[in-house]
């Protein structure tokens, strides 16, 4: 669906709100030039003041929905001299102007090349926006899932999805870094993870969980990401977003989608499976070779890579919290995968 951004979609709610309006944006603010004092809207831009764009550019640009996910609506926007960002327009943002903003603010300190960058945000009344780099090549979720099936569909190679381990590894392991240790990612998962220009992973959606009112306890307990400790809670953890990596890995390994891998327990009366339940079935019965997405049959001398970096998955998604590895960890051993050999 493409719509004329500020004329369109967000008509009324941003651009066109009258001056007796209590938060009327007017400006584009860089982080080093933060001396104005809005009644209401504000928007930060990161990255000092070479900005490729400003709110008028962003507002009559055309927009793309990308999709409707947990935390609101995505679009991607292309401006008049062709660059592209995606905007995220937050819905249910229970964090408060203050604190909202100082998560966005250490967010914007974040630089890593295996972290998507958020380029700007904006908070008033009614609307919340986050404004990330605009991945080109889409998430790993349409690369391992988009097109199954028919001729249009590019195979995923194991070395493609070493990299994007690699690199998503890394991202995740930057993230808890945040925030003097206590930064907690809580939404991994395929459609979260880009490609950077190097074709290594890149972790999305950094921040969000915080200032949000927490995920519905149906997707997490439907998403096939979320650790089951935090099915009750919804609090994220570290040891949780290490669980959700590991469900990637799995995925990365299987080519089947956690929501619904479409794989049953014969000795269970053919119950449904999660992925995690079912990995740990088919290894414990030494058949370990079974559990590799087909497209990667032809990668048969890899496989010894393909078993370990099961064996890494398989760890992160171990029930007992105490029992998955740090982060820091999971990078090195992924990155040992092929330094081993
Ligand atoms: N920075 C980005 N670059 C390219 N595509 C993106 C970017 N951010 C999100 N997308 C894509 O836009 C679509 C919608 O994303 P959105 O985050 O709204 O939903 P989701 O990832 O499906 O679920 P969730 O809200 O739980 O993250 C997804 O296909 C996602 O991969």
């Amino acid at each position: 669906m493409i719509t004329c951004f500020g004329k369109a979609r967000l008509s009324g709610k941003l651009r066109k709100r009258d001056s007796s309006s209590s938060s009327p944006p007017r400006n584009w603010t860089s982080r080093d030039d933060d001396n104005t004092e809005e009644e209401g809207g504000k928007i930060i831009f990161f990255g000092g003041k070479n900005h490729l764009f400003d709110l008028d550019d962003l507002l009559s640009s055309s927009a793309q929905v990308l999709g409707k996910g947990a935390f609101g609506t995505t679009y991607k926007v292309t401006m008049e001299d062709m660059s592209t960002v995606v905007v995220k327009r937050l819905k249910e943002v229970v964090a408060g102007r203050r604190e909202f903003e100082q998560q966005m603010e250490m967010i914007g300190m974040i630089r890593h090349e295996n972290v998507a960058k958020l380029k700007a945000y904006y908070y008033s009344k009614d609307d919340k926006l986050a404004v990330y780099s605009y991945y080109t090549q889409g998430s790993l979720s349409q690369m391992l899932h988009g097109n199954r099936g028919t001729y249009d569909r590019v195979p995923l190679s194991w070395d493609a999805r070493l990299r994007i381990a690699t690199g998503a590894a890394r991202g995740l392991a930057k993230i808890h870094e945040g925030n003097n240790g206590r930064l907690i990612h809580g939404n991994i998962k395929s459609s979260n993870i880009f490609l950077d220009s190097q074709r290594y992973g890149c972790i999305g959606d950094i921040g969000l969980t915080t200032i949000m009112r927490s995920l519905p306890r149906r997707t997490c307990l439907t998403s096939g990401y979320h650790a089951p400790e935090i099915t009750d809670t919804r609090r994220s953890t570290h040891s949780s977003d290490v669980y959700s990596f590991g469900v990637v890995l799995l995925e990365l390994l299987t080519g089947k989608s956690p929501a619904s891998p479409g794989v049953t327990d014969a000795e269970h009366g053919g119950e449904n499976m999660d992925l995690a339940s079912w990995i740990r079935n088919v290894v414990a019965k030494d058949w370990t070779g079974e559990v590799f997405d087909m497209e990667m049959l032809s990668e048969s001398s890899v496989e010894d890579e393909m078993v370990e970096m099961l064996q890494i998955g398989l760890a992160c998604v171990g029930v007992k919290q105490q029992e998955r590895p740090h982060i820091a960890q999971v990078v090195k051993l992924i990155q040992d995968i092929r330094s081993t050999e």
